[in-house]
């Protein structure tokens, strides 16, 4: 039996999971659970798998879920609530499904307290990736990837000699504007940024995938995950999303991991890994998928993911800003405050007022997103 903690059991990933977990009662044992906002949610979840603890954002609705549980669950607020499900010692595996960087101090304390990190939530790896892979190493435990390139790229590795890698090829979908010009992007309605064609997933990755910053973001993730330098990934647009990512070794043979676009598939692999569990969905058919199609990414159309490759390059801090920037901005692009390429625009000139430089602690990567913050009030 695995005692699994989920961080974000209520979002996309979240939800997901439990539905592996759900299926095989015999295999997995839930026992931590946290929310945000989605408080009704959560006591539905603590009231079926009976976690441990429970944790939700703010101390009156840990009140509300207090009075409602029926089981013997301890409910927490806040980060001391998240930190307490990455440490808690009955885990044996935390999955890591919050979104954006709130995620950071739950991963690195996971890795510090000797667990197994399940990483959906790539922020953490893109602000403080040196610092989560040290701490891991220090500790020898795995990080373990759930996004679905990186499960790919992962899969693809297994046996193999890293020293003849040379290179990562990180699959993109292109995303909802995959064909349109730029003025026609810059005038879509963001409802239609929030359109994936091939993937249900949370807002704001969403958004992330119509501006090609998701990818930008998993290139960073690829590196502290693989120990990638920049001219070993590259990103190719293929618009069926079924190969999930590839690997390319020094004899030119290239290996790549196929499957439906379907996160239930990554996420038990990380769940159960180094085994495989039988997955009850439709097998994958290539014949009625009849051909995949590839293309090669424009940047000039998708300028997140060059500035991306400019933050990797630059190190430090400076992804830190280029992905505080992004949070700060997707929902200013959702409510209609900021324009598809205003946001590019934003990131750029707050990067070029960065100096980026070593950090050592998760505060002074915080000082730097309250520095952002700043930043973004000033432009808006
Ligand atoms: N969805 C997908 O298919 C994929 C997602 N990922 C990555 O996985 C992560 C999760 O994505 P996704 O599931 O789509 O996101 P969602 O927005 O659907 O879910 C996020 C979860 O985190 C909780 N949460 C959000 N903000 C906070 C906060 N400030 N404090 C505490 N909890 C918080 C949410 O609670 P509430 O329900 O109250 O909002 C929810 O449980 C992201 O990093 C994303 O990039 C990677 C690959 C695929
Ligand atoms: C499912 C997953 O891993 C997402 O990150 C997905 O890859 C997003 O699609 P894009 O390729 O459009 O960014
Ligand atoms: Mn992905």
């Amino acid at each position: 039996m695995k005692n699994i903690s989920i961080l974000g059991s209520t979002g996309s990933i979240g939800k997901q999971a439990l539905e592996v977990v759900r299926e095989y009662p015999d295999i997995f044992n839930i026992v931590a659970l946290s929310t945000n906002k989605n408080r009704r949610l959560l006591l539905e979840q603590i009231n079926e798998f009976q976690p441990e603890i429970a944790v939700i954002t703010d101390a009156e609705d840990a009140a509300w879920l207090k009075l409602h549980i029926q089981t013997r669950t301890k409910v927490y607020n806040g980060m001391n609530g998240l930190v307490e499900i990455a440490t808690l010692p009955s885990a044996d595996i935390v999955l890591n499904a919050l979104v954006g960087s709130i995620g950071l101090t739950p991963s690195y304390k996971t890795v510090e307290s000797g667990k197994t990190l399940a990483l959906a939530n790539k922020e953490s790896l893109v602000v403080g990736g040196e610092l989560i892979m040290n701490t891991a190493k220090k500790h020898n435990v795995d990080v373990l990837p759930v996004d679905s390139e990186h499960s790919a790229i992962f899969q693809c590795l297994r046996g193999e000699n890293i020293n003849s890698l040379t290179s990562v090829i990180l699959t993109a979908s292109g995303g909802p504007f995959r064909n349109l010009s730029k003025k026609e992007i810059e005038f879509s309605h963001p409802s239609k940024a929030l359109k994936h064609p091939n993937w249900s997933m949370g807002q704001k990755i969403t958004i992330d995938s119509a501006t090609m910053m998701n990818k930008g973001l998993e290139v960073i993730e690829a590196k502290w995950l693989f120990d990638l330098n920049a001219e070993q990934i590259k990103v190719l647009v293929h618009p069926e999303s079924i190969i999930h990512s590839m690997v390319e070794f020094s004899d030119t043979s290239v290996i790549a991991q196929l499957g439906w676009p379907d996160m239930r598939i990554p996420i038990q692999f990380a769940l159960t890994y180094p085994e495989r569990i039988y997955l009850k969905t439709d097998k994958l058919d290539l014949a009625s998928i009849s051909q995949l199609n590839f293309e090669k990414v424009d940047t000039k159309r998708f300028p997140n993911l060059q500035l991306a490759f400019d933050a990797m390059e630059k190190g430090g801090t400076m992804p830190c800003v280029l992905n505080s920037a992004n949070e700060e901005l997707v929902p200013l692009y959702i409510e209609g405050i900021v324009s598809f390429y205003q946001m590019s625009e934003i990131i750029d000139k707050i990067m070029n007022c960065h100096q980026s430089v070593t950090y050592s602690s998760i505060q002074e990567l915080q000082e730097i997103e309250t520095w952002v913050k700043r930043q973004i009030s000033e432009y808006i």
